[in-house]
């Protein structure tokens, strides 16, 4: 185990039912680092993604096989899945705020971890929406619904709420997609702040944003990674003719 690699991938298959969606996928995600996902629509990233903190358990046909282990313990043996999904939090493509206020959706996952005290919650909500750079928008309506924020504050809210929990590692599931190019660039430059203090995991469908924000991109292709490194050599100095191919636009 290198000291900073935060999570550990071996040998892992996955199979929902007969079909086979990851084949023998090895990496090493490090610490404090933005890891993009790249690949073309259906090859894995997101079945991947959500191993990563044990979302595919939710789903009955899925069996996996290989290691994969977070802060050096095994995810299925060494942690509860409870913690495990509190240390690495997730944010989806889609804003899904809960309907209730602004201040309870960021409150919600503190408050089920057990803590009631309110300045502490207060607290804790005023630093997760700074953090997240909603709060100058939304001090003057904490206690009004979430579901009247735009789709991008929306998504701000969902990262705070994620925050609120104390993560080690985000994962993030093309969470830009559904935003406009003003909300897409408040969010990559939250996500260029947050790797100071967390270990980011991003599925991204835009190049340009893999190439603006990851330290290292993988390049999945047909459930496997075909090519995994530092950003800039995926993009400007490929080993692999495909990823090439796809980075320059060939396919997709
Ligand atoms: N719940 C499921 N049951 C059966 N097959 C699934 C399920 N979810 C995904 N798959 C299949 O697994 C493969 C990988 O899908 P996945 O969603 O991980 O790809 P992706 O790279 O994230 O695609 P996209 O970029 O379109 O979101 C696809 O062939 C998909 O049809």
């Amino acid at each position: 185990m290198n000291v900073n690699n935060k999570i550990e991938v071996e040998n892992l298959n996955l199979f929902y039912g007969d079909f086979q969606a990851l084949h023998d996928v090895n990496i090493e995600i490090k610490e404090r680092e933005v890891t993009a996902l790249i690949g073309p629509s259906g090859c894995g990233k997101s079945t991947f993604i959500r191993t990563l903190n044990r979302m595919n358990d939710l789903i009955d046909i899925v069996r996996i096989e290989g290691n994969i282990s977070y802060d050096n313990k095994n995810i299925n043996t060494g942690w509860d899945v409870i913690e495990l999904r509190k240390k690495v939090g997730m944010v989806f493509q889609k804003p899904n705020p809960f309907p209730m206020s602004i201040y309870d959706n960021v409150a919600y996952g503190p408050k089920t971890h057990g803590i009631k005290n309110r300045s502490k919650l207060d607290h804790i909500v005023e630093k997760s929406l700074e953090q997240a750079s909603l709060l100058d928008e939304v001090k003057d309506r904490l206690h009004k619904p979430a579901l009247g924020l735009s789709g991008g504050q929306q998504q701000r809210l969902c990262i705070a709420r994620v925050l609120a929990v104390e993560p080690d590692v985000v994962l993030m599931d093309e969470p830009t997609s559904a935003l406009d190019p003003i909300s897409t660039s408040r969010i990559e430059d939250l996500i260029d702040e947050m790797k100071k203090n967390y270990t980011i995991v991003i599925v991204t469908h835009n190049m340009q944003q893999a190439g603006r924000i990851s330290d290292k991109t993988a390049f999945f292709l047909h459930g496997k990674i075909e090519e995994f490194g530092p950003t800039d050599e995926i993009f400007f100095n490929p080993k692999s003719s495909k990823t090439e191919e796809y980075i320059s636009g060939k396919f997709g």
